[in-house]
């Protein structure tokens, strides 16, 4: 027998998606989650149970049965920009999020959407996010629905109705922090993180009473000023690790994505991101561990209080984030049954670390990097020579920034023992010249300022590796991983870097949608594609599976966007964003109708010189990229690159006179004035000529890169061009 049925609260009189039935099965208790494992019908928080291992134990779909797989039925979403969001669904009720941070409620079904709520995030918000205007999902618990918005507020919404119940502003209003993650719920507390360390944040992550939204307790995960005392004990001891000012800059160390519980030892664990700057030699002068960037931290559920941590890369300085989702799992090594987390961060390496005392078990390269010569008996990485990149020379580092594998959720299954990850390969030129320092304290990003460019060959010698992907060549890799025996069983190459998050279940299945807008069901021994379904649009977010009135269902959001969307096409017809949800014997027609193809690039043409290009695009990155994706296509939000004459004609009215403001395009008169924006249009024109010239994009970037290094040494006397406020 099959376990189809919820083992939470069922309601038998009331209809499914009534009031009375979704007020009584969204009473989500403590010990509903902690035994979530054995409710195989729902999927009731983020990565399913605590363990956020992601495994169904649902098996009506199986290798024999797929061939009746079918669509039960879609929802148009009414946007382009990018979903990352795992759905949660109780008894048949399901709830997600889409970009901006918009809550939908839906009849898991059917996709009849019960309620939708809308935070009204201001528009201006996109500037301040490093990766577009995602948001990855809600927790439910007691009757409400819990979520970040962009702006870093965490709202409880009534999950029978969609109204507020309260909300709450978790970040300070004035600076660059956002929420992206999903808030997790543990002991009547609902714990939230956020982002911003790309500009100016000092990491924290809060727990606030799930009734009320009062705060409860605050965890910050790097030291602040000393001057001004410290929150938490173990900060006094991390500000060891900490040269010069580093304050000034937040630190970093955001907490953006992974928080785990673990309900037996009452440990939350949380990851912690990149330094603020990116470069320690700016950020931390002289060197330090910078404790806790990039470490895997255990804190005390109840109080937040510090109980151990595990640096991965000490004093980073590559965007080496430590946030990536964390696995809970029970493994048996060395004859020993142990209790571990896993976790494959950006820095290349699959870390099995024991949960309970944050000791060190293994750390294997689950893709090539070059930034080691590997860990040593206690997992502390033995550093590349040039690796730090303060040579002088451009050093051709792997795993770049994006890392070897980011945000997408991997998943565990028990009965294969193997992880599957979805890593990309990818490098990045980092490089440094003291003489030239950074030209802004807002925006450490990789390009800007000068100090790192995309490939640094126009300023900085580079050091080049011949087994790193080279300039341009970005690729992806779904692979199954031993942690225990420390190998790749199985991989897949893919031809784009970023792919969608995994689900795997008891059959023996893995699930990812990919780029390239193929939805893939595979075995999860061996790989091979076992049922696959044209989604259209690039995927990002991961699938899950629940059960409803005894029948399985796997349902997918679709919609591409994200760092890497903000930067290249997956593939070139656009469909709104979908949800898709398939079952046995589903007969469903996915919708057709509002696929278009791109609009061709402009051939307006340029006569600005190539310093004023580099100008422009600084102002364009500074500005304009939180939502326009230049060249991609445009989605909800135009494809500048890619306007009509008509749309050119009329440039400074729309952006410094705000003529399409009712539109949502905000008026930019008093952020830019008509030299900026002169040098804007010279960039978008430069950017789409060679487009059109069949210039690769990512090698497009590393040439802009080194104009935007000119433009900055030709204005550096003068005035600083990249202290733009957006
Ligand atoms: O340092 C941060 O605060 C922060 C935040 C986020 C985010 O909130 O999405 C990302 C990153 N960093 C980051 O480094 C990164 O590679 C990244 C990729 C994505 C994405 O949505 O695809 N977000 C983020
Ligand atoms: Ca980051």
């Amino acid at each position: 027998s099959e376990p189809l049925e919820p083992n939470i609260a069922s309601v038998d009189t009331a209809p499914k998606g009534s009031v009375e039935h979704v007020q009584k099965v969204s009473a989500i208790t403590d010990s509903d989650l902690v035994t979530a494992d054995s409710n195989a019908a729902d999927w009731l928080s983020y990565g399913r149970t605590y363990s956020e291992d992601r495994y169904s134990p649902l098996k009506q779909i199986t290798r024999e049965s797929l061939d009746s797989l079918g669509l039960a039925w879609s929802l148009e979403l009414g946007t382009k920009r990018g979903i990352q969001s795992t759905p949660v669904v109780v008894d048949g009720i399901m709830y997600f999020t889409g970009p901006w941070s918009v809550v939908w409620a839906v009849d898991a079904r059917n996709g009849a959407v019960l309620w939708k709520y809308d935070p009204e995030v201001p528009t201006a918000m996109a500037s301040k996010l490093c990766c577009g205007v995602i948001n990855r999902g809600v927790a439910i618990y007691q009757g409400a629905v819990f979520f970040g918005t962009l702006d870093g507020r965490l709202i409880s919404l009534e999950a029978s109705s969609g109204r507020i119940n309260w909300s709450v502003q978790t970040v300070p209003e004035d600076g660059f922090y956002s929420i992206t993650g999903a808030p997790r719920i543990v002991n009547g507390r609902v714990l939230i993180g956020n982002g911003g360390a790309e500009f100016k944040a000092r990491g924290f992550v809060t727990a606030y009473a799930a009734d009320t939204g009062e705060q409860v307790w605050r965890f910050y995960t790097v030291p602040g000023n000393p001057a001004d005392g410290f929150e938490q004990p173990e900060l006094a001891l991390a500000a060891k690790t900490w040269n010069g000012e580093w304050w000034k800059q937040g630190g970093g160390g955001t907490v953006w994505d992974a928080i785990n519980y673990d309900p037996e030892l009452n440990l939350v664990y949380i990851g912690v991101g990149n330094g603020s700057h990116w470069n320690r030699e700016i950020r931390s002068p002289g060197g330090g561990d910078n404790l806790y960037l990039s470490s895997i931290v255990a804190l005390d559920a109840d109080t937040g209080e510090y109980r151990w941590h595990f640096q991965t890369t000490p004093g980073d300085s590559w965007d080496y984030t430590a946030t990536q989702p964390i696995i809970l799992a029970d493994l048996e090594i060395d004859g020993e049954p142990r209790k571990v987390l896993m976790q494959a961060p950006k820095n290349g390496f699959f870390y099995v670390i024991d949960r309970v005392t944050g000791e060190f078990i293994s750390g294997d390269n689950y893709v090539y990097q070059n930034w080691t010569t590997g860990l040593d008996a206690n997992g502390r990485p033995i550093e590349a020579e040039g690796a730090r990149y303060l040579s002088g020379k451009a050093h051709w580092l792997t795993p770049g920034p994006l890392g070897g594998h980011n945000w997408f959720p991997m998943a565990f299954n028990r009965d294969t023992g193997l992880v599957y990850i979805p890593t990309g390969h990818q490098s990045m030129a980092y490089s440094y010249r003291a003489d030239v320092g950074y030209a802004s304290h807002e925006v450490p990003f990789g390009p800007l300022g000068g100090n790192m460019s995309l490939d640094g060959k126009l300023y900085n010698e580079p050091v080049f590796d011949p087994k790193a992907p080279p300039p341009g060549q970005r690729s992806g890799r779904l692979i199954a991983y031993d942690p225990i025996k420390h190998e790749e069983v199985w991989g897949i190459d893919q031809p784009f870097f970023y792919n969608g998050g995994v689900l795997t279940t008891a059959a023996g299945l893995v699930m990812q949608g990919d780029a390239e807008g193929i939805f893939s069901i595979r075995d999860a021994s061996t790989g091979e594609a076992v049922w696959q379904y044209d989604v259209r649009s690039g995927v990002l977010a991961p699938p899950i599976t629940y059960a409803v009135d005894g029948e399985q269902y796997i349902s997918l959001l679709v919609g591409w966007g994200g760092s890497q969307g903000l930067l290249a096409k997956a593939v070139d017809k656009l469909y709104p964003g979908t949800l898709y949800t398939w079952k046995l014997g589903g007969s469903a027609v996915a919708p057709a109708k509002q696929a278009s193809d791109m609009a061709a690039l402009t051939e307006l043409t340029t006569d600005a010189d190539l310093i004023a290009v580099g100008r422009g695009f600084n102002h364009f990155i500074n500005v304009c990229s939180g939502c326009h994706e230049l060249g991609a296509g445009g989605g909800a939000v135009p494809d500048i690159a890619r306007s009509s004459d008509a749309v050119f004609s009329i440039y400074e009215d729309i952006v410094l006179k705000g003529a399409l403001a009712s539109q949502g395009m905000p008026n930019l008169g008093a952020v830019l004035n008509q030299q900026e924006l002169a040098d804007i249009k010279a960039y978008v024109l430069y950017h789409a000529a060679r487009l059109r010239a069949g210039v690769d994009p990512m090698a497009l970037m590393a040439e802009l890169g080194g104009l935007q290094y000119q433009a900055d040494q030709a204005t550096r006397s003068k005035t600083p061009v990249n202290n733009v406020k957006p």
